[in-house]
């Protein structure tokens, strides 16, 4: 892990994020540092896509504070707007609902180009032509529509318009997530070049391990708008402590399927009311009394960064 500095990409401190009375990011830190990946994973409704879009801007902070590269996303003060609109840049599960259909392929990389007033129309093509290359895709077929391409190739067309600006961070929501096996697995190497080439920080946000163990250096496990596990991902990933990311382990399989998601009920009427104590209390199946009271992160190790929800996991045991 980075540490602090002027390497620190993403800088996120208890942030929370409120839809009325759901409380859909709830205290949520994590930090990035350049050319680093964070997985955030959890199952539909633990508000990871809230978390992606307070990163960007979309929702508002109810509290705490993410700033980018310094930025102050949530206040929006201060110098380094125009810059921080450069800086972070989003990859959605499905890129067609996000392309203006009557638009050529290199009108489409080129846009937030054209958006930004950066360089001459030629100069565009020319820059579009270049990040093409860059995602593999045909130079040949840069002015084809996107409906001519498969779900990978489009995929790839979305990548290489969010690197249009020379991003810093990538947030990739489920980038794979509607793509055949096969092709998912060119596309997460894709994305692992890009960012050995470019030194990018890519905010990873997925229900599927496997995706996360892929890319992910860091990873945040959330469970009904909270962190219930943090650390290395290869160490959360391979042994995890808390009960939730170990049912999510032993529930997924190693590729993408609904049953997954159907096999762990959603979080949504958790983050609706978050009475006190763990939130996964209801669903544990070593839950016991201790669970009644609010559980705080915990490292398991003395300034470790393996950090866990749980009293049980917690050096000790100690509900507190
Ligand atoms: N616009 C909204 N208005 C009200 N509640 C919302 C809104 N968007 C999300 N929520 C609620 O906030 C919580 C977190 O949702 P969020 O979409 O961030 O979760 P998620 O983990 O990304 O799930 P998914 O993968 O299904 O998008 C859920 O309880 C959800 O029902």
């Amino acid at each position: 892990m980075s540490g602090g500095g002027e390497d620190m990409v993403l800088h996120i401190d208890a942030a929370e994020v409120r839809y009325g009375t759901v409380r859909a990011v709830d205290g949520v830190s994590a930090s990035l540092g350049r050319g680093e990946t964070l997985g955030v994973l959890g199952e539909s409704g633990c508000g990871k896509s809230t978390l992606a879009q307070a990163i960007l801007r979309l929702v508002p902070l109810a509290g705490g504070a993410i700033r980018v590269r310094g930025f102050d996303v949530g206040s929006g003060r201060g110098a380094g707007e125009r810059q921080y609109r450069r800086d972070v840049q989003m990859v959605f599960q499905d890129p067609q609902s996000s392309f203006n259909p009557a638009m050529r392929v290199a009108d489409i990389i080129a846009e937030p180009l054209a958006v930004q007033g950066i360089g001459d129309r030629a100069e565009r093509r020319e820059r579009a032509i270049a990040l093409a290359g860059a995602v593999g895709l045909p130079a040949a077929r840069i002015d084809s529509f996107p409906h001519e391409f498969s779900g990978g190739q489009r995929q790839r067309i979305a990548i290489a318009r969010a690197l249009a600006l020379e991003p810093a961070l990538l947030v990739l929501d489920e980038p794979t997530s509607a793509l055949d096996l096969s092709v998912q697995g060119q596309i997460l190497n894709l994305l692992l070049e890009l960012q050995r080439a470019r030194g990018l920080s890519y905010v990873l946000i997925s229900h599927n391990v496997a995706v996360v163990r892929h890319l992910a250096d860091r990873v945040i496990v959330m469970y009904g708008g909270q962190v219930v596990e943090e650390g290395a991902a290869g160490e959360v990933l391979s042994a995890p402590r808390h009960p939730y990311t170990q049912a999510l382990l032993s529930a997924v399989p190693e590729v993408d399927g609904p049953d997954f998601l159907e096999a762990i009920v959603a979080a949504d009427e958790l983050a609706a009311h978050p009475s006190g104590g763990c939130r996964y209390a209801a669903r544990c199946p070593l839950a016991g009394p201790e669970c009644a009271r609010d559980q705080q992160l915990l490292a398991l190790e003395d300034g470790g960064s393996w950090r866990v929800r749980c009293w049980r996991a917690a050096p000790g045991g100690s509900p507190e």
